[in-house]
């Protein structure tokens, strides 16, 4: 299987010319540069994936990144091996297969480090906006449920998912006592949400924005299947994203976001969707950046299995370094830019139960392995944890010192900072107060979390310490 191997190139395979020569005594691939003869292609490139063909029906993919290189082939993992083994390469890819035909003849033909990132102002407004967004103490309400996810919170307290009702449950959140602007950064909204009044005519986005609030946007339009994948996703709404994200900065909003699922299974995330997914979520960041939005990227892996903390991390890891190779390729401006990850926790059905602060610090380990010091920060999402949980877990990583933090640490809550004020509005008017209140007392808790001061256990929310946890919640 491994006597001759013939590299192939795939369309985005950039910086890649010449063969592969073979694998280093590192482990690293050696790509053999046509005109010179011969460099390690890790040393001259931070990162690389290859694709290459055996010859027969079977497909190996090799992803090398840094010091890591690993194979995958038919759901397959496994380390390279090393050089001097059977692996030998004789069909060097020639350079104008992979680079632009104008340049070809230069030096550069060998490299493509043509780049173009935003103008200095636009680079200055979306650093602003990033820099707003995690100042210090300070995070996301993440109320941008689709109708369909909206539907679900509002059954759990059997309220009817109707246009008003989901209006009067913003009305709601966005009423809240100005104060909450000391916990609350900026808040993503849903499509219909950006459009809609409260009672006296005043629209939600200028209740936000005159609490000095940022407003953001869901712009994915959700998640759809991989064909020939183990039940994998990408998300779809690239299409006409550049005309929505030229009339939401129009409308008023200054960040956006966009989520994509990966699953943790025996043979998954494959590489076919992590290759995607990171593949489309620069895509989105880029085109959110030319229409002058902050994109907060957001590569979810899900908490479903029964994987350990070990897994989990190593899968995050990967993740992660598949987004930051895309985002790079796709010369996305890193600083005007935000992660929003799922911590690393182990897998819901997992029999052995992490502390926080090995949840911590299996979460901090795998950011500094992966997310580069020029993105500002990270905005945890929730995903399933309780609210207590989700408060408890990010003052742990801000308290975690097994690793370098050089990004804010902060939170990106759905479920997590809602549980409670759902619980409490139960629909009726009368409530709409108590409902606030649990959103305040929330907010503060992981304000104070964001800064590494929460007292584990000293905010009750009316929701109680319920896991919020949902099956596949790959909607
Ligand atoms: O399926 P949808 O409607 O896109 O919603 C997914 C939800 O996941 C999030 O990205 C994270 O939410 P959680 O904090 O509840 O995990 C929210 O921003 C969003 O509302």
């Amino acid at each position: 299987m491994w006597s001759r191997i013939t590299p192939v190139t795939r369309p985005g395979s950039r910086g890649y010319v010449g063969g592969v020569e073979g694998i280093n005594t590192r482990g690293q691939v050696v790509v053999k540069d046509k005109e010179e003869g011969g460099c390690d292609g890790l040393n001259s490139l931070p990162s690389l994936y290859i694709d290459l063909c055996l010859g027969s029906n079977d497909t190996l993919n090799v992803a090398a990144h840094n010091t890591l290189a690993r194979w995958y082939c038919r759901g397959e993992e496994g380390r390279l091996k090393e050089s001097g083994d059977d692996i030998a390469v004789r069909e060097p890819v020639p350079a104008h297969s992979v680079v632009s035909p104008q340049i070809n003849n230069t030096r550069a033909a060998t490299m493509t480090t043509y780049f173009s990132y935003p103008d200095e102002s636009l680079q200055q407004e979306l650093r602003r906006i990033a820099n707003a967004i995690t100042a210090p103490g300070k995070g996301i309400l993440a109320a941008d449920e689709s109708v369909s996810t909206m539907g679900k919170r509002l059954s759990d307290i059997n309220v009817e998912n109707t246009d008003e009702n989901r209006r009067k449950y913003r009305q709601l959140l966005f009423t809240t006592d100005k104060a909450v602007s000391e916990y609350i950064s900026g808040v993503i909204l849903f499509h219909e949400t950006v459009y809609q009044k409260a009672d006296d005519g005043t629209p939600f986005i200028n209740l936000i924005k005159e609490k000095g609030i940022i407003a953001g946007i869901k712009v994915d339009k959700g998640v759809v299947p991989l064909m020939g994948s183990e039940g994998e996703s990408t998300t779809q709404g690239l299409d006409d994203l550049s005309q929505r994200c030229a009339q939401y900065k129009k409308d008023g909003c200054d960040f956006a976001k966009w989520r994509c699922v990966l699953k943790i299974g025996k043979n998954t995330p494959s590489y076919q969707s992590m290759l995607e997914n990171a593949n489309v979520l620069a895509r989105y960041a880029s085109i959110c950046q030319m229409n002058g939005l902050v994109p907060i990227v957001e590569p979810e892996v899900l908490p479903d299995g029964e994987h350990d903390l070990d897994r989990a991390q190593k899968v995050t890891e990967t993740v992660l370094a598949f987004v930051y190779k895309a985002l790079n390729d796709h010369h996305v401006f890193l600083e005007g830019t935000l992660l929003k990850p799922n911590m690393v926790t182990a897998g819901q059905s997992c029999s052995k139960k992490f502390k926080p602060e090995e949840v911590a610090k299996a979460t901090v380990v795998a950011l500094s392995r992966t997310m580069p010091a020029a993105v500002p920060g990270v905005t945890f999402l929730s995903g399933g944890q309780s609210e207590e949980e989700a408060s408890v877990h990010l003052d742990a990583i801000n308290k975690c010192t097994e690793a370098k933090k050089p990004w804010a640490l902060t939170f990106s809550y759905g479920r997590a900072l809602q549980a409670s004020v759902l619980r409490a509005w139960g629909g009726k008017d009368e409530n709409v107060k108590g409902g606030q209140a649990e959103l305040m007392n929330r907010a503060k808790a992981n304000s104070e979390a964001a800064l590494g001061k929460y007292k584990w256990g000293s905010c009750q929310g009316y929701a109680g310490d319920k896991g919020l946890f949902i099956k596949d919640h790959a909607y």
